[in-house]
């Protein structure tokens, strides 16, 4: 897939993406604000506004057990999963298949009021990136999420008015290795999520009421697909 045209983007914002999921929020240029935490789960933002719209990034640190990053990325990343956890999709569609390991994806999203409709037309984009520090370090799998524009499907021709986003969700996989040399299990295992997005609507919408859709949606988002991911590997072999 390295002769696809859209390659060498794909390559640069997984790269870029991976560098800035890596930074903690207490050592990232700017103000991070932590607006929502539960239990594990750390959801922070930065305000930040384009001609008036609301831009705001979003960095949340979520600690889950019983998983690995490969079978977190692997049910982000893959379709025939999405619906079963994305509660805000309308249809998600493969427009391309650029790899075994990158789609083209166009996404309708379900009408939040008072928003109107949005769909997303996106790179998706999942990769094992070993630790380069130290060999034994935790393995990192990525799936990186991009807007592009498609002369063919250009935005706001139908109903939806197209949001623009650029997502990472990176996952660490520790291993609490058993006593005794006994066999992993799920129970051994810890995975330390960081998901990053950041969303320009595409139209306006009032700054107040698009930061309440996402103090909303988001912890719901991510609890939501991190609970089905639990659920769905329990009595499944550990997928490393
Ligand atoms: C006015 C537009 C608001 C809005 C912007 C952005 C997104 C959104 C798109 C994609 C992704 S993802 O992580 O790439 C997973 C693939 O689906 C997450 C969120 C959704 C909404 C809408 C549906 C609301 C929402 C907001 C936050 C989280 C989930 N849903």
């Amino acid at each position: 897939h390295h002769g696809h045209h859209m390659w060498p983007e794909i390559e640069r914002v997984t790269m870029e993406q991976i560098h800035y999921a890596r930074l903690s929020v207490e050592d990232s240029v700017g103000v991070w604000q932590l607006f929502a935490e539960e239990g594990e789960m750390k959801m922070y933002r930065r305000e930040e506004e384009v001609n008036g719209m609301v831009i705001d990034p979003l960095k949340a640190c979520h600690v889950v057990k019983g998983v690995t990053g490969h079978e977190v990325c692997e049910y982000f990343f893959n379709p025939q999963y999405r619906l079963e956890w994305e509660a805000t999709v309308e249809t998600t569609t493969v427009l391309e298949k650029i790899a075994d390991d990158t789609l083209l994806f166009l996404q309708v999203h379900k009408r939040i009021w008072p928003a109107s409709q949005r769909d997303a037309l996106f790179w998706s984009h999942m990769r094992h990136v070993p630790d380069d520090k130290d060999q034994d370090g935790p393995d990192i799998w990525v799936v990186c999420n991009n807007s592009v524009d498609i002369p063919d499907l250009p935005a706001n021709t139908g109903k939806c008015v197209r949001l623009y986003l650029t997502v990472c969700l990176m996952c660490q996989t520790f291993v609490d290795p058993p006593k005794d040399g006994a066999k992993v299990t799920r129970n051994d295992l810890t995975c330390k999520i960081t998901y990053c997005s950041v969303v320009n609507p595409g139209g306006w919408a009032p700054p107040a009421v698009l930061r309440a859709v996402y103090k909303r949606e988001y912890p719901k988002f991510l609890k939501r697909f991190t609970n089905y991911v639990i659920d769905q590997c329990q009595d499944k072999p550990i997928l490393f």
